[in-house]
């Protein structure tokens, strides 16, 4: 394990992190001085995301194909964005200027391919699914979506809760999705041969937990029914495809190029696709009526019947220590509503405020959502209309995407401080914590941002929380945090700091800057972080208007 270093006392301008990593901090020192503009091509090896890109030098004809697969995918999605974000700006030139604020978030290094010595053609596929599975699991997603359902929880309540009938089958897809992930850890440890290099005391797979997982394979069909139901049929038909080909193979035994998750864009109108599927009764904003509650094919009758399974399938003890084996902590994944599978399966369910934010739904490309704000002021209410954009994961590892953005008022950049004591199982120099700072640095010092406010969302502090409280120590993965107290105060504010820092030293001028610690699934401390963010931006415009001194 290799920590990251904080250089105390030293300027963060000249070395602000160490990581020894292909990801290396003079990369990303050199990225801070030196951003691309709409003129400069830097070359190819003074950008850090390039070398951690670079594929491995033992790579293997087969590891070779399916990596070139996957970047050919990467590339059409990219396309695709690109042709979106120029008509979003041709759009935006038109009318009034509205308030726009950027969600950025950090972005998840690159997993190698499997290198492990398969034998057989099978081992070879299962290998790749399981660390595709383990990859999702381990990713980092910072809750960009999550703080733009709560401003829209805030702000547009009503449009909010008229689309909790679609939430429903993303909240039920995650249901099977954790137990599909349990079914897979239970097939791997089926097919455990010594070359995998199991740990030898790994538990054995008991009978009743074989009933079981063949009690529930009914959930792979309903895993289809619930992707279907959200691919639009429309002209994007290309997320269609590749989502269609998952159908009629196994789980275990689909091949890592497969997209394993639905995601969403803003050209895949999937809340829409889902309502031509309802009875829709938009108007009325009553989600009730927006259910067929007697359509046979609705999963969750399926999902009702097989409740006590997946509660019999999460709590046995071999279950857990499977997991704990192979360190899959699930709780602590996207999408996890196993502790609620009472109320989740439930005949009639409907999700609450809760389980929307709790629900899991990938971020393709950029996707643009308006909502009005009103504001006091001592001469009337005055409305705006805001424009928030909410950046895919995907697209946060290209810094090209800054030209688009060089109007927002705002960034909101979120930085999920829990994943301090996370590395990738197959690089384990490199630190999520790190790829934040490293994007941070990114961010502020890109001259075409020199104008933005920046406001970050030290977020996750719930977990960071419970992982201190635990015994993870900052200080294993954070060399430069010394002797200070394990506890969330103290590291909360050390990381604030060193995030603040950066900030100072790296930003091209002076900027509005502020700091908030964040648990963006908990709307209450959510929302009150918001109407700050609010209120900051209006008065900042009102300013600007010169509508006040
Ligand atoms: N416990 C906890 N979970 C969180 C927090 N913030 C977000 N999450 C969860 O993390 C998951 C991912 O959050 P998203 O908001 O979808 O992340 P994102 O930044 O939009 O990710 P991409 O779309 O992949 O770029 C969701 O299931 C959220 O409920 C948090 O502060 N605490
Ligand atoms: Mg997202």
């Amino acid at each position: 394990m290799h920590p990251i270093h904080f250089p105390l006392g030293q300027s963060t301008k000249r070395r602000p992190w160490h990581v020894p990593s292909s990801l290396s901090l003079d990369h990303a020192t050199h990225i801070a001085t030196h951003m691309p503009t709409k003129v400069r091509r830097r070359s190819v090896d003074d950008d850090p995301f390039t070398v951690a890109l670079a594929p491995p030098e033992d790579e293997t004809l087969e590891q070779r194909d399916v990596r070139l697969l996957l970047e050919q995918e990467a590339k059409e999605i990219s396309n695709s964005i690109d042709e979106q974000l120029s008509r979003e700006k041709k759009e935006s030139q038109r009318g009034p200027r509205p308030v726009k604020v950027l969600l950025l978030g950090t972005l998840l290094p690159p997993a190698r391919p499997c290198t492990q010595p398969f034998a057989l053609r099978a081992e070879r596929i299962w290998c790749a699914t399981y660390l595709a599975v383990r990859r999702e699991l381990k990713l980092i997603r910072p809750g960009k979506s999550t703080t733009l359902k709560n401003f829209q929880l805030m702000y547009d309540p009503k449009a909010f809760r008229a689309e909790r009938a679609s939430w429903r089958a993303i909240v039920q897809l995650n249901v099977v999705r954790s137990i599909h992930v349990i079914l897979d850890v239970i097939t791997r440890a089926q097919n455990r041969r010594p070359s995998d290099g199991s740990p030898p005391d790994s538990p054995m797979v008991e009978d009743d937990l074989l009933a079981l997982k063949m009690r529930l394979s009914p959930l792979i069909r309903i895993e289809e029914v619930l992707m279907q139901r959200l691919i639009p049929s429309g002209p994007d038909k290309s997320d269609a495809a590749r989502l269609a080909q998952l159908t009629n193979i196994p789980y275990s035994e689909r091949p890592r190029n497969v997209n394993r998750e639905v995601a969403v864009n803003s050209a895949m109108q999937w809340k829409d696709t889902f309502a031509r599927l309802v009875t829709s009764d938009k108007a009325s904003f009553d989600s009730e009526k927006a259910v067929d509650w007697d359509d046979p094919s609705d999963p969750g009758f399926v999902l009702h019947s097989l409740a006590e399974d997946m509660k019999d399938l999460w709590n046995h003890e071999t279950v857990q220590t499977l997991l704990v084996r192979q360190n899959l902590r699930l709780q602590e994944a996207a999408g996890f509503f196993l502790d609620c599978l009472d109320e989740v399966t439930a005949l009639r369910y409907m999700p609450t405020d809760d389980h929307i934010l709790r629900a899991r739904l990938k971020t393709l490309g950029v996707s643009e959502h308006r909502i009005k704000m009103t504001s006091g002021g001592m001469t009337g209410s005055i409305s705006r209309d805001w424009r928030i954009y909410d950046v895919g994961g995907h697209r946060s590892l290209r810094a090209a995407w800054a030209p688009y953005f060089d109007d927002m008022d705002s960034i909101i950049f979120l930085a999920p401080i829990s994943a301090f004591d996370q590395v990738l199982a197959e690089e384990p120099r490199v630190n999520r914590l790190a790829d934040s700072v490293n994007l941070w640095t990114t961010i502020v010092s890109n001259k075409l941002l020199a104008n933005t406010n920046i406001i970050l969302f030290l977020n996750k502090i719930d977990i960071m929380k419970s992982k201190l409280e635990s015994g993870i120590k900052l200080v294993d993965y954070v060399n430069s945090y010394g002797k200070r107290p394990n506890d969330l105060e103290s590291a909360s504010s050390y990381l604030r700091k060193k995030f603040a820092g950066i900030q100072r030293e790296n930003s091209p001028s002076h900027r509005v800057f502020y700091c908030h610690l964040t648990t963006v699934t908990d709307p209450k401390s959510t929302q009150y972080i918001l109407a700050n963010v609010k209120d900051m931006l209006m008065h900042q415009y009102l300013e600007e208007a010169s509508l006040i001194p």
